[in-house]
């Protein structure tokens, strides 16, 4: 499989190292606008930039009818238009606010308590993300994916905010911390005692482990996509 790498930073690099070692080609690998030339025809664009510019890039590569892979956070309120583009051009859109397994597992995981513990309101729930100190969106991808699976499975929650969680509004706290690639917690505290779960990413491998093999499952299809349909549905 030929793959363009749109944006080549942290995420970019380790994503190409291990699609190589798979097998496949790289064919480009941009750290700016995509064009039909630049891409070089490939059969999947991986992208991972960053949150000011992945809007433009996917809509240019949707638009060349490349199916595109999207990792990038931080641009989720323009996601609808995207997926309209990808359906007008009768190609694939697959966004993951985060590709590892265990954070998809830890997505189910998360939703399953949140039912369980919405019939207990005296439990205060909380939310935290510590991420590296070079991360330029708050709160992370994983954890607003993390604030929707209670507020869609716990009544009591409208929405999320960036600090304590008060009345409807589920907080988040946004820890910036030198090298931590991401730790996500959730908090159900009472009087006398609290529920914690948490994943710990110990590096970046497990989210480009995932990327790749989203890359090679979306490959001939037409459609709009999350990592849950890659693992999930069999
Ligand atoms: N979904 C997931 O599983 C994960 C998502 N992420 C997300 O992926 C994104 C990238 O993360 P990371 O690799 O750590 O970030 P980096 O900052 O390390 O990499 C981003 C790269 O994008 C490049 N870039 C800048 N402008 C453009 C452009 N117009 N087109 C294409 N590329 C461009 C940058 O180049 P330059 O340095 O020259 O500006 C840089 O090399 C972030 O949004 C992050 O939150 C991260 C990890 C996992
Ligand atoms: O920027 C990062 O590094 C990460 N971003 C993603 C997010 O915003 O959730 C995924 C992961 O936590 C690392």
């Amino acid at each position: 499989m030929n793959i363009a790498l749109v944006g080549y930073g942290k995420m970019g690099k380790i994503i190409g190292e291990i699609a190589e070692k798979k097998g496949h080609e790289i064919v480009a690998r941009l750290n700016e606008t995509p064009t039909v030339e630049n891409l070089n025809d490939p059969d999947v664009v991986i992208e991972f930039s960053n949150p000011e510019v992945a809007f433009e890039n996917i809509k240019v590569c949707l638009e060349n009818q490349i199916p595109v892979v999207c990792g990038t956070t931080g641009w989720l309120e323009r996601k609808s238009e995207i997926e309209e583009i990808a359906v007008q051009n009768n190609t694939a859109f697959l966004y993951g606010s985060n590709f590892s397994l265990g954070v998809n597992l830890f997505f189910a995981l998360n939703e399953k308590l949140a039912t369980l513990m919405s019939d207990f309101p005296e439990y205060q729930v909380q939310m935290e993300e510590i991420h590296h100190t070079q991360k330029k969106d708050a709160p992370s991808g994983t954890a607003i994916t993390l604030a929707e699976g209670i507020i869609k499975n716990d009544s009591r929650f409208g929405s999320w905010k960036l600090e304590e969680t008060k009345e409807t509004e589920l907080g988040i706290f946004a820890v910036r911390e030198d090298e931590v690639p991401g730790t996500h917690s959730i908090f159900y505290r009472s009087e006398v005692d609290e529920i914690e779960i948490k994943h710990t990413a110990f590096n970046r491998n497990g989210f480009a482990v995932g990327a790749v093999i989203a890359a090679e499952w979306i490959i001939g299809k037409t459609g709009n996509f999350s990592m849950q349909d890659v693992l999930f549905k069999k």
